[in-house]
């Protein structure tokens, strides 16, 4: 895995988030917009010239591979390429997520792009956002964890529109943390899963102790 070390200050991470964020909200918004468009194909054909435009300016310097998560030396991770909650990444569900002490939540609403069955959230969408939200719940003491295993049960469907995730530690267990999540609608609870997180070897927590939480307030962002 990946990792390097990009010393800016708290700062200069808002800046950029400032600029990037807006600009992954308009790219969230044009898939949309290419999903739900009622335009003719004329105007379709002039969209993909003009988007064709956009990604050949953004092409003049690109990074290779991904984009990493680099962290601060406070350890303020920036995983803005991420799947599930990267700053810079449309694809990712619009999530916010808000950690406290082996808890982990978030409120989103899900359109068009994040559809499976006719009207409702893809199973493999909602599967993504409940591994993202144990694996932060987990961490939420500074303990990084991988998904060891992450156990999915749909329990009706889940219609597109205003959604809640949560995630709960339940336990520990030398380097694995169990956690139970749900995705819920305004009617109640939709899917929930169970994980087993791995701490990754030379990173154990004594029993009954912490260490201390990650050296800055944005716990939405250091993934
Ligand atoms: C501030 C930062 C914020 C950070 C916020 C971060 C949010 C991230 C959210 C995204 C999370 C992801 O998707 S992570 C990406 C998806 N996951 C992965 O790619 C993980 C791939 N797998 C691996 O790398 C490895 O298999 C590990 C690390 C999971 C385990 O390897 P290991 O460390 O060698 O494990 P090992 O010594 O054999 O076993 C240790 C203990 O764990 C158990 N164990 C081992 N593997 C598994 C398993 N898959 N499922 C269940 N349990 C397992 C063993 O039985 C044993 O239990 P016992 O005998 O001790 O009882």
């Amino acid at each position: 895995m990946d990792f390097r070390i990009e010393d800016i200050t708290p700062e200069e991470i808002d800046r950029r988030l400032a600029v990037v964020e807006p600009l992954t909200d308009s790219v969230r918004d044009l898939v949309d917009a290419v999903i739900r468009s009622q335009v003719s194909d004329d105007e379709l054909q002039a969209a993909k010239a003009t988007i064709d435009e956009v990604v050949a300016s953004l092409r003049t310097r690109q990074r290779p591979g991904g984009f990493g998560t680099p962290y601060t030396r406070e350890f303020i991770g920036m995983p803005w390429g991420n799947a599930a909650v990267g700053a810079r990444n449309a694809i990712a569900p619009p999530l916010r997520v808000t950690r406290s002490a082996g808890l982990a939540e978030c409120d989103m609403v899900l359109g068009a792009a994040y559809e499976g069955p006719g009207g409702c959230v893809h199973g493999g969408v909602a599967a993504l956002m409940l591994d993202q939200l144990v694996g932060e719940a987990a961490s939420t003491d500074g303990l990084p964890s991988f998904t060891g295993t992450l156990t999915v049960k749909y329990l009706r469907p889940t219609r597109l529109g205003a959604l809640n995730a949560r995630a709960e530690v339940t336990g520990r267990e030398g380097r694995k943390t169990f956690v139970h999540a749900t995705l819920s609608d305004d009617d109640g609870v939709t899917v929930e899963a169970d994980a087993i997180m791995i701490s990754p070897k030379g990173f154990e927590l004594p029993t009954g102790d912490a260490l201390p939480p990650p050296a800055n307030s944005r716990a939405d962002r250091d993934v």
